[in-house]
């Protein structure tokens, strides 16, 4: 199973969320930014370490807010959020095409990366 961290990244009221863009694996779909966990990394460095490497992106980890396992055609994922507070950002996108910050009731309006959308009842 693949292990992912992602980051609900408040700044204020609103959360960050990118759209993946051509050429990765579910192009188009968008997310709250992360990555994978690799051996022997714990999920926090890994998602400091990912939001750094995609978006120059500089946070403060909070608490796990909650993981969801879903099934994909190709692989299962194991998708643990963390609530996040925005520090600063270079926004130099290297994963995405587009970001954008919303507030939590209009996550919904966007096409979301399957495994997310159970996320977001846990952030309303
Ligand atoms: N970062 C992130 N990945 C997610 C989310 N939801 C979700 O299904 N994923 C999937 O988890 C996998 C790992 O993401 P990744 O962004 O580290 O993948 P990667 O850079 O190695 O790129 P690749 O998937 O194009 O090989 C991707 O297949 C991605 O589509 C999410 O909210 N954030």
């Amino acid at each position: 199973m693949l292990k992912v961290a992602c980051g609900i990244i408040y700044k204020g009221d609103e959360i960050f969320i990118g759209r993946r863009k051509e050429g990765k694996s579910m192009a188009g779909k968008w997310e709250f930014p992360g990555g994978k966990v690799e051996e022997n990394e714990s999920k926090k460095s890994a998602l400091i370490r990912e939001l750094r490497e995609e978006l120059g992106m500089a946070v403060n980890v909070h608490e796990k807010l909650g993981t969801n396992i879903h099934a994909y055609d190709a692989f299962t994922i194991n998708l643990v959020a963390y609530r996040c507070s925005f520090i600063s950002a270079k926004f130099d996108l290297t994963d995405h095409d587009k970001f954008e910050w919303v507030l939590p009731y209009n996550l919904k309006n966007y096409d979301l990366a399957e495994a997310d959308i159970p996320l977001i009842n846990l952030l309303l």
